[in-house]
């Protein structure tokens, strides 16, 4: 199966379940065809409107080859404009999380470049490249939809930019982490060097951690602020990260979605510009129906609200 039938399985979904009783139980089905067809994730549903994305190259440590960085990008692309997604789990399987880019690919990358002896095509091979790794990453960023990081094990070069681009990271008291690209000889390039300073607000530290690719273990990435919350083994932690999924995916979906879009526009604006931002959202938001619901629910202490798909 292509790329472009994963996409349309994965947003057909709502409407196929919108037209069904079980709505869940589509919104599993059609995760169960999509993981069938990706070729480095497995997606579930484990709870109502919650996925689980599962990094599925174990016997490569997760290296992150070609196909990875695509698909990972197509997988937040489409999970963003789902209306059966509200919150994201994002997880690996086997032995460690994410051994970083696939270095066997990395070398066929060298090989495609000698095919041409120009230096500026060389370059425009390059840029795409890194273009569209960059991409992949930040598809994580721009999706609506919260995303916590289920972290056991390593956690190596590209899998430090992956978790930095979520919203949330819990780990593995055995999870040790890596900004490892000095040690390959280049520089971080999709990800990590903007967003890690940010994660753990301290400069030196993470300038520290970029310039040596240190190893630094959960507790340490907890006492930074790297990683909120440490689990003893990988079954607690999965257990604690789609609780948490969980948790917000009951909440009003217009109400998440604006708090993370405004979250992460604030990251790089003045505090001004974001509370310029998020009036110009809520003059919109705080008239819908999930408002006046969600007001009344406090008031009169009733049950949760169950809120409308978006
Ligand atoms: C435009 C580019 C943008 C992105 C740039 C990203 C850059 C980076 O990610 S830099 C970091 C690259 N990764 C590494 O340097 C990690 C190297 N691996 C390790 O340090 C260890 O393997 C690890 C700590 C992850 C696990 O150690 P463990 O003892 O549990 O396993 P090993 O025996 O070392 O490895 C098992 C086999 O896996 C192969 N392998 C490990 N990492 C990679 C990788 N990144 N790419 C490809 N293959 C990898 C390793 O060679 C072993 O293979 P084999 O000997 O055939 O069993």
């Amino acid at each position: 199966m292509s790329l472009t039938r994963i996409t349309n399985v994965l947003r057909l979904a709502p409407r196929v379940a919108a037209m069904q009783p079980h709505r869940n139980n589509s919104s599993a089905q059609a995760a169960n065809e999509v993981s069938e067809q990706f070729k480095t994730l497995a997606i579930s549903t484990p709870k109502p409107f919650v996925f689980h994305v599962e990094l599925n190259r174990p016997k490569k440590l997760n290296a992150m080859n070609r196909d990875m960085w695509l698909e990972i990008k197509t997988c937040f692309e489409t999970l963003a404009i789902n209306p059966d997604c509200r919150a994201i789990v994002l997880s690996a399987a086997g032995k460690h999380f994410c051994a970083g880019i696939d270095l066997s690919s990395m070398m066929s990358m060298s090989q495609q470049l000698a095919d041409y002896d120009d230096v500026a095509r060389k370059g425009v091979i390059l840029d795409r490249a890194i273009k569209l790794y960059q991409d992949s990453i930040s598809a994580v960023e721009l999706c609506p939809k919260p995303v916590i990081m289920a972290v056991h094990q390593a956690c190596i070069g590209a899998g430090v930019d992956l978790i930095t681009a979520a919203d949330i990271r819990y780990s593995t008291q055995d999870a040790f982490f890596q900004v490892k690209e000095v040690d390959i000889g280049m520089a971080a390039d999709v990800g990590t060097l903007q967003r890690l300073p940010k994660a753990i607000g301290s400069q030196s530290l993470a300038r520290e951690l970029c310039f040596t690719g240190r190893r630094f273990e959960s507790a340490e990435a907890e006492r930074s602020g790297l990683i909120s919350r440490v689990y003893p083994d990988k079954n607690s932690l999965l257990e604690g990260a789609i609780a948490l999924a969980a948790d917000i995916a009951s909440k009003s979906p217009i109400a998440v979605q604006a708090t993370k879009e405004n979250m992460v526009y604030s990251l790089d604006h003045t505090n001004q510009e974001g509370l310029d931002h998020i009036r110009v959202i809520n003059k919109l938001n705080l008239q819908s129906e999930d408002f006046a619901q969600a007001v009344a629910a406090q008031l009169t202490k009733d049950e949760k609200p169950v809120f409308a798909k978006l």
